[in-house]
């Protein structure tokens, strides 16, 4: 679940008084996300949808996120558009926490995805990579190899808790990857965690995008092998070739991918596995015990992170791949 704060009518009523949103007719708290609070509201106009932003948000950032959002669907982007109040502020605050009210998008997540939605997912990403184009604030990555190493200072020591050896195993995979870190490849911002759950479907079309909370600017294929590890693999553990494929057609279709990029997808694929695996097993160790949260799985992670390690060039993960010269 994640309704971390709870609000009442009367506060919602206020709040809400401040924009141009009609009558409340209903709300709930949305059980689904791990990392913010959200309601889905009924007014007398259109459904919405009211984030409150919890701890591991920083409010510094809320100017990056929601500006990104407006920014994505002026360019043509399906994703939510934050709703101005009267005096203009996208950012207001309610039960102490910052808060902002979002567009409702229509759809729903897919459980069972198929190769033809994991290639509307890299078309919907390259998309993304293409309007995200001059958005003037920036946001380095917080979860990049410094924050990787920092994430890991703190599981360290009882990592071996949740698998014999994977202290050695870990600090070795965190040296390999700061030795050979692509440097000079396109950057601009990604979206950095477009699970299935932060893609929408109506039918076999893609409805659009959510979940900017992690958008940040970095490597353009560092989100290309989030994608790959997120949508090609399977429950039972192994890649789908049929999957990855096209996944990264379809991507390709909309924003080809340099030579430079193609080669360095193994890395970057090991390092993004790597990154949900830190996260995973960070939250895994410290999140107590009855806790109303689902904790995800880290060894998931490890275990893609170890399928990376034995690919040798993109082939392997589409044989058919076209790539700009
Ligand atoms: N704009 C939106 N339109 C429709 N549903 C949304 C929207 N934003 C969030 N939701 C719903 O809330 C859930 C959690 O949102 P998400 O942004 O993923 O939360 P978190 O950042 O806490 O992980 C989504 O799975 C979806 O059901
Ligand atoms: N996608 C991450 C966790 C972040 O969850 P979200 O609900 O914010 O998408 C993972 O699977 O580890």
């Amino acid at each position: 679940m994640a309704v971390y704060t709870d609000i009442t009518e009367t506060d919602l009523k206020h709040f809400l008084a401040q924009y141009d949103v009609g009558e409340l007719t209903s709300y709930k708290g949305i059980a689904e996300g791990v990392e913010n609070t959200n309601f889905l509201l009924h007014t007398t106009k259109d459904p919405l949808i009211l984030t409150l932003y919890e701890k591991r948000v920083e409010k510094s950032d809320l100017p990056f996120f929601l500006g990104l959002m407006q920014h994505l669907s002026e360019r043509g982007l399906s994703c939510p558009l934050p709703l101005p109040r009267w005096d203009g502020e996208l950012l207001g605050e309610l039960s102490d926490r910052p808060a902002a009210l979002i567009s409702f998008l229509e759809g729903m997540w897919l459980r069972k995805p198929e190769a033809k939605h994991c290639r509307e997912v890299g078309k919907a990403l390259a998309g993304m990579h293409i309007a995200g184009e001059g958005f003037e604030i920036k946001r380095p990555n917080a979860l990049s190899l410094e924050g990787w190493k920092v994430l890991w200072e703190k599981s360290a020591e009882r990592a071996d808790e949740v698998e014999t050896g994977l202290e050695q195993e870990i600090t070795a995979e965190l040296a390999f990857l700061e030795a050979h870190w692509p440097k000079n490849l396109p950057a601009g911002v990604i979206h950095a965690d477009l699970f299935q759950d932060n893609v929408f479907f109506l039918g076999d079309g893609l409805s659009g995008l959510i979940d900017f909370y992690f958008a940040c600017n970095d490597l353009l294929a560092y989100d290309v092998s989030i994608c790959l590890n997120a949508w090609c693999f399977e429950k039972d553990g192994s890649y789908n070739v049929t999957k990855g494929s096209a996944l990264l057609e379809g991507y390709c279709s909309v924003r080809p991918l340099s030579a430079e990029e193609r080669d360095a997808l193994p890395v970057l694929s090991r390092g993004s596995a790597l990154r949900f695996f830190l996260t995973r097993l960070y939250d895994w160790l410290t999140t107590p015990e009855g806790a109303l949260v689902v904790k995800k799985d880290p060894l998931e992670y490890l275990r893609k992170l170890r399928f990376h390690r034995h690919i040798s060039s993109v082939a392997e993960y589409a044989p058919a791949i076209e790539v700009a010269s």
